[in-house]
């Protein structure tokens, strides 16, 4: 297994993507995200808030019909679609001046026909880095899956996951990876589905299969529900501003992180909720 190492402060603050004089919306990135379900709404709310916050210059709500109106309402600056109709042909290609990218899972119903099926599109169709997170990742374990996976990486297409650890015990199975040690599981999954891993947990262990970094500045504050999806949002928002997969991996879960400890002082670490973190997202920033 690869040496464990962490990004340095220096490191991580010359990756935060300040947006440049002539920017607009689009040059900034367009981050396109085909979340939340009837039963898990407000993760798509989660994810997208997130990512607005974290930068994206134009952030796209794809969701299911029962959780656009929620969506909108949490915020008005959203752009808000439903799955149906979802096709190839809106799936975002980036390219050079006008990056993009997509996040797809969070609040998926796994068990749900048609998650699966959005999956499979996005992955097949996304010319531009996908971030699968929740309900979306136990189809990446099927031979479907694997096999879309592989076009990806043979295209130059990075696709980066965020399991937590009960997630990744299941991307683990059809491998028979060993799940005990977190940082050689993230380099397993990275190498054996040829993604970015991002495992998650207490501290979160970020691979690309040659690399394994360290992130430790987390909180147990952050043990809410929805803080997931908040995370897949903030990196999702990273890829979609052009920053390498494994960067904006490892600098979205330190900026998560310090997000959970600025809203730990203010919330303290019993009442902090995943919104409370989307809301200490400049904090996070401005502590680099
Ligand atoms: N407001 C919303 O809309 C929210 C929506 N959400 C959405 O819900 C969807 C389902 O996601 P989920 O994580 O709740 O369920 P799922 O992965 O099936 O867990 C099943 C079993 O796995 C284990 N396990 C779980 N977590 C673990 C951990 N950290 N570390 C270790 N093990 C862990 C645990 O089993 P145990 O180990 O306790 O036996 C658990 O019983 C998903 O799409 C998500 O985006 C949520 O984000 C919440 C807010
Ligand atoms: N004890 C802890 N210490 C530090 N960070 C934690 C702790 N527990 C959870 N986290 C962080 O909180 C987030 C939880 O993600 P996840 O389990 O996917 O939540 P959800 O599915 O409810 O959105 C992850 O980023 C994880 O690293």
């Amino acid at each position: 297994m690869a040496d464990v190492r962490s990004y340095t402060s220096d490191e991580l603050t010359a990756l935060l993507p300040l947006p440049e004089r002539e920017a607009n919306k689009y040059t900034r990135g367009v981050l396109f995200a085909v979340v939340g379900s009837a039963q898990y709404p407000g993760a798509a709310c989660l994810a997208g808030t997130a990512g607005q916050r974290t930068g994206a210059g134009y952030t796209r709500v794809t969701t299911a019909p029962e959780a656009e109106d929620l969506v909108r309402s949490c915020s008005p600056s959203l752009v808000v679609r439903s799955f149906e109709g979802l096709a190839a042909a809106d799936l975002p290609v980036a390219r050079d001046g006008h990056p993009a990218a997509c996040v797809v899972g969070c609040g998926f119903d796994p068990n749900d026909e048609k998650s699966a099926s959005l999956v499979h599109l996005v992955l097949k169709h996304a010319a531009a880095p996908v971030l699968v997170d929740g309900g979306a990742l136990q189809t990446l374990a099927s031979s479907k899956g694997r096999r879309l996976l592989r076009r990806r990486f043979v295209n130059g297409w990075p696709t980066v996951v965020t399991p937590h650890a009960g997630e990744a015990a299941r991307l683990a199975k059809p491998f028979d990876l060993p799940v005990d040690d977190h940082a050689e599981l993230a380099h397993a999954i990275a190498l054996a589905y040829g993604v970015i891993a991002a495992v998650k947990g207490p501290e979160t262990f970020v691979s690309d299969g040659e690399q394994i970094v360290r992130m430790a500045e987390g909180t147990p504050a952050l043990a809410k529900a929805g803080t997931g999806d908040v995370l897949a949002g903030m990196v999702g928002a990273l890829l979609a501003q052009g920053l390498d997969p494994l960067d904006a991996a490892v600098l979205g879960a330190t900026l998560h992180a310090r997000a959970g400890r600025a809203a730990e002082a203010l919330m303290t670490s019993i009442a902090t909720t995943a919104e409370d973190v989307i809301d200490a997202i400049p904090a996070a920033l401005r502590s680099f």
